[in-house]
């Protein structure tokens, strides 16, 4: 029971103060029905009694009162958990290196903090009604006890029988529905395809064909086992209203044979009956809502413990690395520093290589050395291993052997945070963020001349803390990502085949005049080119042949 567990460990939730009102509301519901079986007797007898109508008003009253403020307590620690569990989440993403979210799976992360989450919203609002009608149950189940301590036995034992029956047979429902579920997550998936693909699956009839027709089979097999399990789940309710008939006719047809003053109360218990009808209905079907969110949030805990997993290893790593480098970190300087000035970085014979890869691929020994004020671009083939230098370089994957140093100082590996932050970058795989998030203090002046500057003015603008609109060209929308570079003011900008989607004008301008302009206020430049018709504005050019970087031209 880890919904349990989870809001027992809940400091801010008063468990006993939501037990103590779901009783309220439960007890002020049964006195609704006494007060109806009372006042029905002198209904009888042509009376109408107004402390009976006082008491339905107070019960009705205090019903609401009670259910209101259970539901508010419950709900709002609900949220405020999932919201923590988003957090936490965000955190650990934040944390993870560049190859855990492919370990742990994307699509995990993004089906817990929407799906699974959703589903615990949802689910709970449903578990605690059916707790409170637990409750309802009881207390209705002793006033029926004391009008016929026969009738009740009876009662209990119809309920014990439908709801074991009920709650079997739901464990097969619920199997049928998660293979349902998982039938229709594959349609999505491949829904993808078609929506992401969408220009490719247009522009090729038997692609595009062959792809509908695998989707259509997905959802034929989705909608056929969707239909099982609505028939199985309409069977459920169809067979537990049947039972509840069967109760009825018990308390008319058995109990009057066997309890001979039955008649004095048979009127009573029969509206007791019915009263009960509603409640044990909803407890019965709060078993699967409750199953549900105990599997979203298995499923939600499991992702948290495989990502802390993942990330302690790699800390462990980190930190092993760093005590194994104590004499490195033994240094004057200050982290601080490195974002006032840098001078030079420098790679030394440092060396990677991909484990999940399938070729092996590694890179290294790599020796180069990037300074101040000056432009360094790199060269070579596809698959050379540009990117992957520009990773080590940029401190997004941690070197296996060598040193990465700053300023003279070689890094430890709990410098790299701090190391990163001395980058701007705009990477091949870029990402344009819909805010300028991290800038501080914004300079709408600066921002309008660097949209001037970089020929965008004429379709984007400031607007509070983001561009007005992203909705442009390749070109465009990699120039506002280097407006966005340009704005966070780093020592060192990274640039990876930044100039591949402008025209020849604006790379003219690119290259001649706002690379120069950075490079003479003491930035660190360093660009993945193939343009070798502007190598000789670069201060250094190195080319990458398989994982080895060689300076070919160095000032
Ligand atoms: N995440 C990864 N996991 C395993 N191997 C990888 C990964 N990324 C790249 N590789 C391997 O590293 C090699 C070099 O890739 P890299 O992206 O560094 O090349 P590149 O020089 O930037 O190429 P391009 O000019 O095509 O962008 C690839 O051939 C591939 O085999």
């Amino acid at each position: 029971m880890l919904l349990l567990r989870l809001l027992r460990s809940r400091g801010d939730l008063n468990i006993r103060t939501v037990i103590a009102l779901s009783s309220m509301s439960a007890i002020a519901t049964t006195l609704v029905l006494v007060v109806v079986n009372l006042a029905s007797d002198q209904v009888q007898e042509h009376k109408v009694n107004f402390q009976l109508l006082l008491m339905m008003v107070v019960s009705l009253a205090g019903y609401m009162w009670a259910q209101h403020k259970s539901d508010l307590m419950v709900s709002s620690e609900v949220e405020t958990m999932l919201h923590e569990y988003r957090v936490r989440l965000f955190d650990q993403v934040r944390k993870a290196g560049p190859d855990v979210l492919a370990k742990v799976g994307q699509g995990s992360v993004h089906a817990a903090i929407t799906t699974e989450m959703q589903t615990i919203s949802n689910s709970l609002p449903i578990v605690l009604n059916g707790v409170q009608q637990v409750v309802l149950v009881v207390c209705v189940g002793f006033y029926l006890a004391w009008l016929s301590i026969f009738a009740f036995v009876m009662l209990a034992i119809l309920v014990a029988i439908a709801g074991f029956i009920h709650i079997h047979r739901i464990n097969r429902v619920n199997a049928a529905t998660r293979i349902s579920e998982d039938d229709e997550a594959q349609l999505f998936g491949g829904l993808n395809d078609l929506l992401s693909g969408f220009k490719e699956v247009k522009m090729n009839t038997r692609r595009r064909d062959a792809l509908v027709a695998n989707l259509s089979e997905r959802s034929k097999r989705t909608s056929e086992a969707k239909a099982v399990t609505k028939a199985q789940w309409s069977r459920e309710s169809a067979s537990i209203q049947l039972a509840f008939y069967v109760m009825m006719a018990a308390m008319v047809f058995i109990v009057p044979i066997f309890t001979s003053d039955y008649h004095d109360v048979a009127v009573q218990v029969t509206t007791a009956t019915m009263f009960l009808i509603g409640p044990i209905g909803t407890v019965i079907m709060t078993v699967p809502s409750f199953n549900q969110a105990e599997t979203s949030l298995g499923r939600i805990v499991e992702l948290e413990a495989n990502l802390s997993g993942v990330i302690d290893a790699q800390q462990t790593e980190i930190r092993d690395k760093s005590s194994d480098k104590s004499d490195a970190d033994a240094r004057a300087g200050n982290l601080s520093d490195w974002h006032q000035q840098i001078d030079e970085i420098a790679l030394n014979d440092v060396c990677f290589a991909y484990r999940s890869s399938t070729n092996g691929f590694s890179v290294g020994p790599v020796n180069a050395r990037f300074k101040r004020g000056e432009i360094t671009f790199i060269s070579g083939g596809n698959g050379a291993g540009k990117s992957t230098i520009i990773a080590l370089l940029t401190g997004l994957r941690d070197v296996d052997s060598g040193s990465i140093t700053i300023n003279a100082q070689t890094l430890v590996p709990t410098d790299m945070q701090s190391y990163r932050d001395c980058f701007a970058t705009v990477l091949s795989d870029y990402h344009l963020f819909s805010e300028l998030y991290g800038i501080d203090d914004l300079d709408e002046d600066k921002v309008n001349a660097l949209l001037h500057e970089m020929e965008v003015d004429d379709k984007v603008t400031l607007d509070g803390l983001a561009f007005s609109t992203t909705l442009l060209s390749q070109g465009q929308r990699k120039r506002l990502a280097l407006i966005a570079a340009r704005l966070e003011n780093k020592p060192v900008l990274v640039l990876d085949e930044w100039a591949a989607d402008q025209d020849p004008h604006f790379r003219k301008v690119f290259y001649e005049e706002i690379l120069p302009a950075m490079r003479d206020r003491g930035k660190v430049i360093i660009c993945v080119t193939h343009d070798d018709r502007w190598f000789h504005i670069a201060n250094q050019v190195c080319h990458v042949r398989d994982g080895i970087i060689d300076v070919v031209r160095d000032q």
